[in-house]
């Protein structure tokens, strides 16, 4: 049985005289121990969607099913109760400004009846899972985004949940501390098997952590599966157009610098290439040039981290010349590098 599975889901918002719809018939199927990633632009429905997961917000049509229970079907009594097993965290980490650290976490704890004796206890031992038992003292004003954070993940272990949501949970957040707030959820994740959903713009968040990905674009779901195939062979606009937005650097969109990259090659026939950190690429092409004579325009080569694995990454510019474009895509095919069509128009 899947963890979460969402079945023909619709959201539609009315406001005033105004008919949005959020969402349109999404399904997607979640499985335990997956850190799976929704992605998409401002407006796309990630937040909606994360909401319907939980019943924070109602679906207009379809289902929710965690663990296979319908949500839809269960009373405000029974969804509180499976609530506890959904925690979420968000990105301006929604702590109490006026309790120190160890009483934000042992907060929920104590709404669920448990004694301040044991919520101590537990907070103490989740405070040193995120590495901040130097800061029971601390209150949230005294401490960094990365470090709010972490208080705000520790509170939502608390309540031992199944499925971890995580909302834009690093976008407020530095490069290098959201790496580190990453690897803390991906512990997180392996030590104790929690199922996380994570609701991002940056495709780089994908990348790092998740194994499964799925792209909204304007409420509706264009593509998902495996974040390897997605990076390697993306299929829709939308996931290319993303993947041309990561910055492999810092991983931070550099919209500025994509969009001057994409009007320099513009008009251009430009391929994309991956290829894994081993493969020999840069004899491949040096041997083309040779091979056809006439030099081909590097735009972007990198490398990036794919679920822990080092992905190159090239945009080449090939010739004016159509038979050689054809000549040399096929050269590179026959030499074992993944190809496609760079087409779509970047803003
Ligand atoms: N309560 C609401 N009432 C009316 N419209 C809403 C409501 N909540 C969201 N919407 C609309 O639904 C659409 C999707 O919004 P949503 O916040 O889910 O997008 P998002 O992908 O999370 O965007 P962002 O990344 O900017 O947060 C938008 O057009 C938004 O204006």
């Amino acid at each position: 049985m899947s963890e979460i599975e969402v079945k023909h889901l619709t959201k539609t918002f009315e406001q005033k005289g105004l008919h949005v719809e959020a969402l349109k018939d999404i399904n997607l199927t979640i499985e335990a121990g997956d850190i799976y990633g929704i992605i998409g632009m401002s407006g796309a429905g990630k937040s909606t969607l994360v909401r319907c997961l939980n019943y924070l917000e109602r679906p207009t049509e379809g289902q929710v099913l965690i663990e296979g229970k319908d949500l839809g079907n269960l009373s405000e009594k029974e969804l509180r109760k499976q609530r506890s097993d959904i925690a979420m965290i968000f990105q301006h980490f929604n702590l109490l400004m006026q309790k120190n650290v160890i009483d934000n976490i042992c907060f929920p704890l104590q709404i669920q009846g448990v004694g301040k004796k044991e919520a101590k206890e537990k907070a103490r031992e989740l405070l040193k899972t995120v590495g901040l038992e130097d800061k029971e003292k601390a209150y949230p004003a005294q401490l960094s985004g990365g470090q709010k954070q972490r208080v705000a993940i520790a509170r939502a272990l608390a309540s031992n949940p199944k499925i971890l949501l995580c909302d834009e949970a690093t976008s407020a957040l530095d490069p290098q501390t959201t790496a580190s707030i990453l690897e803390l959820l991906k512990h997180i994740n392996e030590e104790f098997g929690i199922t996380i959903v994570i609701i991002t713009h940056q495709m780089s968040v994908i990348r790092e952590i998740c194994n499964r990905v799925a792209i909204i674009e304007r409420g509706a779901l264009v593509e998902n599966g495996l974040v390897e195939d997605i990076f390697s062979h993306p299929k829709s606009r939308a996931a290319r157009e993303l993947i041309l937005k990561d910055s492999p650097e810092t991983g931070i969109r550099r919209e500025g610098r994509t969009a001057a990259l994409m009007d320099r090659i513009q008009g251009d026939r430009k391929l994309r290439i991956v290829f894994s950190g081993q493969s020999a690429f840069e004899p491949v092409i040096a041997n083309m040039i040779l091979k056809f004579g006439t030099p081909v325009n590097i735009w972007r080569a990198d490398t990036k981290n794919v679920g822990g694995v080092a992905k190159g990454e090239m945009i080449l510019g090939l010739p004016d010349d159509r038979h050689l474009q054809v000549d040399m895509e096929q050269y590179l095919t026959e030499h074992g590098l993944a190809v496609e069509e760079v087409t779509e128009d970047v803003e």
